[in-house]
């Protein structure tokens, strides 16, 4: 049985640090690497991040609107690289952001699954059907020991606008997902008091690195927070300090700004230390 997400995830961080590297291979990136905006292109860009990377960050986050673009070829090669990035020991979070009902929820949630072709470690999805929308994915990631990140209080600017509104309790919609999370989070499952362990949770949220303040209470999460904004948003490893603080199970996630330093294997792999370096500090 393979060990719990949360468990894998405080390891991997152990060993390598908190970084994520986003893998988000859009028009533009192609054309500034000199590669067409074609399967070829698409298959050169992500041979190069993998290779450069998978042997050295704690996590790759593929977001598989760019392959889904290339039509069923494209999908070829995200499979290739989640299998050659678990092959060199990172885990690969699926930025995929699914969010359904029942057994179409449970359809998208078998890429958590033992036997699935593209198996990954953790998947984006959002809450927005409501909380037990999302459950069939939770049941999969726990009899596989894969993970979910839910979105919470993403970094785009207008995130507040739904994510601000109140329920009836007067919690915001936000607070009502992570406290929802955290309820996946039981004993069984991590349950650990938010930081990185062994009882790390399987279940985390996502939070923007480019918030104002922290305007979520995420005391009750018991599982990591996954942080993007940071770099071509705004946000700094400052931000990061300011909002989590130093004992939080905080997994810090940038695309374009090591992305921009390819295609030099050598640029990819200086630009994540430089992050790697920056978010120790
Ligand atoms: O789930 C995400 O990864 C995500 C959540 C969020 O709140 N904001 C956000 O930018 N992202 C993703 O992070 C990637 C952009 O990263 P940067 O290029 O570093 O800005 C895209 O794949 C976004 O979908």
């Amino acid at each position: 049985m393979t060990d719990p997400f949360g468990a894998r995830l405080a390891a991997a961080v152990a060993g390598r640090g908190p970084l994520c590297v986003g893998i988000d291979p859009h028009r533009e990136l192609l054309g500034a690497w000199g590669l067409a905006d074609d399967v070829e292109g698409l298959r050169r860009f992500t041979d190069a991040v993998v290779g450069a990377l998978a042997g050295t960050v704690a996590v790759l986050k593929p977001q598989s609107a760019f392959y889904e673009r290339h039509g069923a070829r494209g999908l070829l090669v995200l499979e290739d690289a989640v299998a050659a990035a678990r092959a060199a020991g990172a885990l690969v979070l699926l930025d995929a952001k699914r969010g359904d009902i029942g057994s179409t929820m449970a359809g998208y949630a078998d890429v958590l699954a033992d036997g699935h072709p593209m198996q990954v470690d953790a998947l984006t999805v959002s809450p927005y059907l409501g909380p037990g929308s999302l459950e069939p994915a939770v049941r999969t990631a726990r009899a596989h020991g894969g993970g979910l990140f839910v979105l919470a209080r993403t970094s785009n600017p207008d995130a507040g606008t739904f994510q601000h509104a109140r329920l009836d309790d007067g919690r915001t919609v936000a607070q009502a997902v992570v406290d929802t999370v955290g309820t996946w989070n039981g004993d069984d499952d991590g349950g650990g008091d938010g930081g990185w362990g062994p009882r790390t949770g399987s279940f985390g949220v996502v939070v923007g690195a480019t918030l104002a303040e922290l305007d979520v209470d995420l005391a009750g999460l018991r599982g990591p927070v996954l942080a993007p904004g940071l770099g071509a948003q705004g946000g700094t490893p400052g931000d990061l300090r300011r909002l989590f603080g130093a004992d939080r199970a905080v997994v810090p996630t940038v695309s374009r700004d090591v992305l921009g330093a390819g295609p030099d294997p050598a640029g990819l792999r200086a630009a994540a230390e430089r992050w790697a370096a920056e978010l120790a500090g």
